[in-house]
């Protein structure tokens, strides 16, 4: 079991993002590791997605680091051969979104107040393309169409209703859920279900490996834009004023 704690909302920061990948090299890499659950020990929050000050006021050097980073989680987490199985305690929107979609089972709070989806639209930013490939293979393309482009986040009993996630339990039975998931999967022989597994996911793994280098290129142009640049900071401004 995974569970990302770093207060205060699980923000994905490059060090946040360093560590997860280098985790889930050395669970790969562990021959008695065959599934992982991944959750949250922060209550009310499974992780707020990337880390908007990464994104903000920094140079491109900076920018770059952190976008190979991100790219480095997904490429990882998608195409891992062990089973990955969510357990999604909390909000979820946007990258905290992405992560989940990209195991192979998402298990949710059965808690409305708990939301999940892409919501980078809302931002003022557009969601990449192997974050929209993997929500696609997630819930099909006239789905994803509509809540990518209005960054919908969904609550919990929507998030079901549209496939986002595959099952909703109470919060105090969500890991105990998980690890029986787990066990079903892992009852299947691993060579089958790993080459099936790849089979499903290599076009759009192969998609970003191949585009890598243009992708930084893409988000570091994107970014640095002055317009987006203002977009972020009023997003923030808007989360801070929030509270007041
Ligand atoms: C080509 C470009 C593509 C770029 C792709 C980007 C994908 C992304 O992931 S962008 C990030 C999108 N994330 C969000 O929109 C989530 C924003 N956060 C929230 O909605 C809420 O914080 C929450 C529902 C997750 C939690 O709400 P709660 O009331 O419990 O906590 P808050 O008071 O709102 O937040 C506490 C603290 O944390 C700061 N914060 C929240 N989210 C982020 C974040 N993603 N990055 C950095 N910082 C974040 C928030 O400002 C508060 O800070 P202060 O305590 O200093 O006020």
């Amino acid at each position: 079991m995974m569970k990302f704690k770093s207060p205060p909302v699980n923000s994905l920061s490059l060090d946040f993002l360093t560590e997860f990948s280098i985790s889930l090299e050395k669970l790969e890499n562990d021959r008695a590791c065959r599934g992982v659950i991944i959750t949250s020990a922060i209550p009310k929050i499974f992780s707020s997605g990337l880390d908007i000050t990464e994104m903000c006021g920094k140079s491109v050097e900076h920018y770059a680091e952190f976008w190979r980073a991100v790219q480095e989680m997904w490429l990882r987490l998608y195409g891992s051969n062990m089973v990955t199985v969510a357990a999604v305690n909390g909000a979820s929107p946007a990258g905290g979104c992405l992560i989940a979609l990209s195991c192979d089972y998402r298990i949710m709070a059965e808690n409305p107040k708990f939301s999940i989806g892409l919501n980078e639209a809302q931002l003022g930013i557009v969601a990449p393309f192997w974050f929209k490939d993997t929500f696609v293979n997630v819930v099909g393309q006239r789905i994803a169409e509509r809540a990518l482009q209005l960054g919908s986040l969904y609550p919990a009993p929507e998030a079901l209703k549209l496939g986002l996630v595959d099952e909703l339990v109470p919060e105090e039975k969500l890991l105990e859920k998980a690890s029986a998931v787990m066990a079903q999967w892992l009852a299947l022989p691993d060579h089958a279900r790993q080459i099936t597994k790849s089979m499903m996911r290599k076009a759009v793994l192969d998609r970003l490996v191949a585009h890598r280098e243009e992708d930084i290129k893409y988000f570091i142009n994107f970014i640095s834009k002055e317009s987006i640049q203002k977009s972020l900071r009023m997003y923030m401004e808007m989360l801070k004023k929030k509270k007041s």
